[in-house]
């Protein structure tokens, strides 16, 4: 919504959120404190914040002054009832529904923004046309394609933007009205118009084709690792190919992130429902890969370090799901770091812009043990060399850039000996480390 407030400086835009806190966080003063570190957001904020973009905590305000809404909410993986597990949750989009029911005097588009399952934009029409006050409203389906770390570019330069809705008068003109605020930085041909349903599903199915490039690379690097031969190039050589193609082909110790695990869980739940067992099983079989290269990584960890890690210190370099993010919702990390401390291992953990806080709710959230003994075992540093003192090993779980350019050959001096280094992200120079005397190790190469 900053983007568009900043590209339309004739819209107005107005942000609101239940969450009084992080409105607060939208509008303080110092842009330090925006509630998402994401590179070039500051700057737009900055520019945008008070002319044309507010942000506030006075939603049927906002829902009554509105010709469009643009429904954001989050869309969990259910923790309960039918469906546990991998349908998505969808009750703060009901909440939206009911609450722009009960407010809206005049007529309104209704936009999908959050990422949802196929179908759900009926249950949103009979909500808002059941409400007997007259008001005519028009959904729309436009999901979100940007990647975090670089959402502001993904999101000035889209691939395209996908606009579903009805093929009425009243949904075309609606369609129309989106295609003219996106129009306004990006050229016509990237504004796709399809109906509602091929809108929703194309979003699950974009993610969960790009989380199977991950997964089919994060299988191979496995037997890689028994066969000499080196992912990268395997990739490389793959993605030549121009009906493969180069990107999204980065072996890594598994993808994380609010999204790629929830979107494929729900086309799985999705395919069930409708009797499809062998389309739920080849998409649940993306997940399943993930997750085994994340118990594979820290089992390497432990078997390299003679089958044992009590008490041995491991450095993790990286908490977030990925590098330029604050992000941790689904980390790889996470779970490296549980699966480590089931084996009495203490993690000491550098990230340059996770919280302490964060880590500790993160694994807190798990419940595999109790607080007291995730703080007794993990410790949280904000200098990656004043945590390695008396390290047996370095993980590297995320793909900061600045882990490239540490002081390596002083980072060796520092750990004990035999000196580990797990690459997770295969983002080190092997020949220095090898060079610097560190045993390296790297994902997706023996
Ligand atoms: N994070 C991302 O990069 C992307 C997210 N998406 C989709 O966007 C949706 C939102 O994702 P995030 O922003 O990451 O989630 P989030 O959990 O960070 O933010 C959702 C916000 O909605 C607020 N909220 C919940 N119920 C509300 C209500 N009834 N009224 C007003 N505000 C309410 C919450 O307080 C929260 O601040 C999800 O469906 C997700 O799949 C899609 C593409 C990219
Ligand atoms: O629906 C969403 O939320 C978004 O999900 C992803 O975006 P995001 O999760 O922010 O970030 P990605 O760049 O896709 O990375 C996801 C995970 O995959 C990992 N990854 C990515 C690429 C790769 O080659 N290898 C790899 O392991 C990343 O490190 C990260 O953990 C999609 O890329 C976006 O298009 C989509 O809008």
């Amino acid at each position: 919504m900053s983007v568009i407030a900043f590209k339309c400086p004739d819209i107005r835009v107005t942000v609101v959120d239940i969450n009084q806190e992080r409105i607060k966080a939208w509008n303080d003063t110092d842009l330090e404190n925006l509630p998402i570190y994401e590179p070039g957001l500051k700057d737009i904020v900055a520019t945008a914040r008070g002319r044309n973009l507010f942000f506030s905590t006075d939603i049927d305000q906002a829902i009554d002054q509105a010709d469009m809404i643009f429904i954001s909410v989050n869309t969990p993986t259910k923790t309960y009832g039918k469906g546990k597990g991998q349908a998505a949750d969808l009750k703060y989009i009901e909440l939206c529904a009911r609450n722009i029911a009960r407010v809206a005097k005049d007529d309104k588009i209704v936009i999908e923004k959050s990422t949802l399952p196929v179908r759900t934009a009926q249950a949103i029409k009979n909500i808002l046309d059941n409400t007997g006050n007259h008001v005519n409203f028009e959904i729309l389906s436009n999901p979100e394609f940007l990647a975090e770390g670089t959402a502001i570019n993904d999101l000035l330069n889209a691939d395209r933007v996908l606009i579903g809705g009805d093929s009425t008068p009243g949904g075309e003109a609606a369609k129309q009205a989106l295609s003219s605020i996106y129009e306004n930085w990006l050229p016509k041909e990237r504004i796709l118009l399809t109906n509602v349903w091929s809108s929703e599903l194309s979003k699950l199915v974009a993610n969960a084709f790009l989380a199977q490039r991950i997964s089919s690379i994060n299988s191979i690097s496995a037997l890689c690792e028994k066969t000499d031969a080196n992912v990268d190039e395997v990739a490389k050589a793959i993605g030549l190919d121009s009906r493969i193609g180069p990107k999204f082909l980065n072996a890594s110790v598994g993808f994380g992130g609010s999204c790629f695990q929830k979107d494929i869980l729900n086309l799985v739940y999705i395919a069930k429902s409708y009797g499809l067992e062998e389309v739920a099983n080849y998409w649940d079989q993306v997940i399943k890969i993930n997750d085994y290269q994340k118990q594979r990584f820290a089992d390497t960890i432990l078997s390299t370090l003679y089958n044992t890690v009590a008490g041995k210190k491991i450095v993790f370099y990286g908490w977030a799901f990925k590098k330029d993010t604050n992000d941790t919702r689904e980390s790889a990390a996470i779970y490296v770091a549980d699966a480590l401390l089931e084996e009495q291992a203490e993690i000491v953990v550098y990230d340059p812009k996770v919280s302490e806080q964060q880590i500790y709710a993160d694994l807190d959230r798990l419940n595999t043990r109790s607080e007291q003994e995730n703080r007794r075992l993990l410790r949280v540093s904000k200098d990656p060399l004043d945590s390695v003192d008396d390290a047996h090993a370095i993980a590297v779980l995320t793909e900061w850039d600045e882990f490239k350019t540490l002081d390596w050959e002083k980072i060796y001096t520092k750990m004990l000996k035999p000196s580990f280094v797990f690459d997770g992200r295969r983002i080190l120079d092997s020949n220095k480390l090898n060079g610097i005397g560190f045993k390296y190790y790297r994902i997706g190469e023996s």
